[in-house]
């Protein structure tokens, strides 16, 4: 969709800002442009809505060379969003949002009533907020009003400057979310800049890694965590990044142990049984729809136990669907002191369990698994915690 061929820019001053840039963004993909300051993350964007022109290379937007483009055609398929929002004071924040559909020639109620769809789409009701200018709403809302008005026109692109910048990181997490959300739901090609590595690293489906001027590493947020390719981008993410590998490496169902499941009215000396045939001391225990009720352990003393599972059972609810990712797994565990969490599919049925240990194997086996480009499941651990 979007593709750099060898790009430099090269100011008049004798900087050069951008160097041999020559990667592509497939469409509706979100890729995070991180770096310090200074790396030419703001030239990149400037070079794709002609706000500058390349020095050399060129820059192809669905297969067409944009040097030919005019650039006020070029702006309209290109929504921009940056950290100073850049709304007009004295319209309403529905009129702010509707300005491009009624340059680009849409009827003025058309052009609204699409204002007041975005408006809700990120979050803000029309009815409360549509009313209101720019100076009544809190950075976070004028952040989102820009976000609102960038998409109103429609483009097939979005350039997004640190649009989340300026505000504080609890809003700032907020309005990630908010906008992963809505990427899933209006899927634009995006390039989308910061200089915080958590940022890139939660929005980006692939992430450039910017030195002075030039991509050190373009590649997914799992393999720059896991697998970085220079010193560098080592460096550059930090030496905690297995931590934050954890938070973009989903639980798959290979990860899962499989303890023995037994039911609340199962007999515990069966139970029993079950555990000690698997050589194990406890195991999940289901109610009579098969829904997570806790665990029980296989008794201390020897010889079997009267009664039921329910008089033995201990209630234990930590679970997680599949697909989330090791870090909430792993929160979820410390929020609930649990040596175990149950991971669920769609119909919340039990899949099977996830251990401190299962954990610590997952994230290695994903790191390897980048490492060497295959799927996880496919690599076999030599080792298993080091027994
Ligand atoms: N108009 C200009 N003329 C000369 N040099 C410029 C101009 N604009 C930017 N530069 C220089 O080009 C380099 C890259 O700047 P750019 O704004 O692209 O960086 P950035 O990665 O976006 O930085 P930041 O995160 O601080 O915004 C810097 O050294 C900057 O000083």
């Amino acid at each position: 969709m979007l593709r750099f061929e060898h790009v430099s820019k090269r100011y008049p001053n004798g900087t050069v800002a951008v160097d041999d840039l020559d990667f592509e963004v497939a469409e509706g993909e979100l890729v995070t442009l991180v770096g310090p300051s200074g790396c030419g993350k703001t030239t990149t964007m400037k070079l794709v809505n002609r706000l500058e022109e390349p020095t050399s290379g060129r820059i192809l937007l669905a297969g067409e060379d944009i040097a030919g483009v005019d650039p006020v055609k070029l702006r309209r398929r290109i929504g921009y969003v940056i950290q100073q929002v850049g709304l007009f004071p004295h319209r309403t924040v529905l009129d702010n949002t509707a300005t491009v559909p009624v340059l680009l020639g849409r009827g003025r109620k058309a052009a609204r009533q699409r204002a007041a769809e975005l408006l809700e789409l990120v979050g803000l009701d029309p009815a409360v907020y549509g009313g209101r200018y720019p100076d009544q709403l809190s950075g976070g809302q004028r952040q989102r009003v820009g976000v609102a008005r960038a998409l109103a026109a429609d483009p097939p692109v979005l350039l997004m400057d640190e649009p989340f910048g300026a505000v504080d990181p609890v809003v700032r997490e907020r309005l990630q979310n908010e906008f992963l959300r809505l990427q899933r739901e209006v899927r634009k090609t995006v390039l989308f800049v910061t200089h915080d590595i958590e940022e890139a690293v939660r929005l980006g489906d692939r992430i450039a890694v910017f030195g002075q001027g030039r991509v050190e590493q373009y590649d997914s947020p799992a393999a720059v965590l896991g697998a970085p390719a220079t010193d560098y981008v080592a460096s550059f993410v930090g030496s905690d990044r297995g931590l934050k590998r954890l938070s973009v490496t989903p639980v798959e169902r290979g990860d899962l142990e499989q303890p023995p499941v037994v039911h609340l009215s199962d007999a515990m000396a069966t139970a029993q049984e079950r555990m000690r045939a698997e050589g194990v001391r406890w195991a999940v225990v289901l109610d009579e729809n098969d829904v997570l009720h806790g665990w029980v352990s296989v008794a201390e003393r020897s010889g079997p136990v009267s009664g039921t599972v329910a008089e033995h059972a201990r209630r234990m609810d930590a679970w997680l669907p599949l697909g989330s990712s090791l870090k909430s797994a792993f929160a979820t565990m410390l929020q609930y002191d649990a040596g175990w969490i149950a991971v669920l599919d769609e119909e919340d049925r039990l899949l099977g369990v996830l251990t401190p240990t299962t954990l610590h194997e997952a994230l290695r086996r994903s790191i390897d698994a980048d490492t060497r480009s295959v799927e996880r499941a496919e690599v076999e651990l030599e080792s298993v915690s080091g027994a």
